[in-house]
C-alpha cells in the first residue's frame, strides 16, 4: 500500500516539498503509472472521476478567486498525518467583490 501524500512530500523526489508550489509537477511524469505523482491513485485503480474532479476544481477556483474575497477568522493550524488535518477547523469569511 502506498500513501500518496508521503510520496508527494518526499524531499528525495521534490525539492522543498513543504513549500506551496503548484508548478512542482511541471515537466514531471504524470501518467497513471507514475511513481512520483499519485493524487488520483495509480494503475488499474486510477480514479475514474479524475478529469471530472479536475474540471470542477478549476471552475471553482476560477470563480472563487475572481469573484470573492476571503479571510481566515479562526483556526487554520494544520497537522500533516500525512494527509492534511485542521484540528481546530479553518473558518473563513467570504464576501463578494
Ligand atoms: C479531488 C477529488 C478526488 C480525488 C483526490 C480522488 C482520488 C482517488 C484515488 C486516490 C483513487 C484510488 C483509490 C485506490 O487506489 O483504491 C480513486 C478512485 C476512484 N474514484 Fe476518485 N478522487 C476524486 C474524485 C472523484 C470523483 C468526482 C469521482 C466520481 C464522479 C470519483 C470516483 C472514483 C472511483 C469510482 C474510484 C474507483 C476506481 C476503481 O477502483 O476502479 N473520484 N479516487
Amino acid at each position: 500500500m502506498v500513501a500518496p501524500a508521503v510520496v508527494h512530500l518526499n524531499p528525495e523526489k521534490y525539492e522543498n516539498p513543504l513549500n506551496f508550489n503548484p508548478w512542482r509537477w511541471e515537466g514531471q511524469d504524470l501518467h497513471s503509472g507514475s511513481k512520483t505523482f499519485m493524487a488520483w491513485g495509480s494503475g488499474t485503480r486510477l480514479c475514474v472521476g479524475a478529469e471530472f474532479a479536475k474540471l470542477q476544481i478549476a471552475i471553482f477556483l476560477h470563480h472563487f478567486v475572481s469573484k470573492y474575497r476571503w479571510s481566515v477568522t479562526k483556526g487554520g493550524d494544520f497537522i500533516r498525518r500525512p494527509s492534511l488535518i485542521f484540528p481546530n477547523g479553518l473558518h473563513i469569511d467570504i464576501e463578494e467583490k
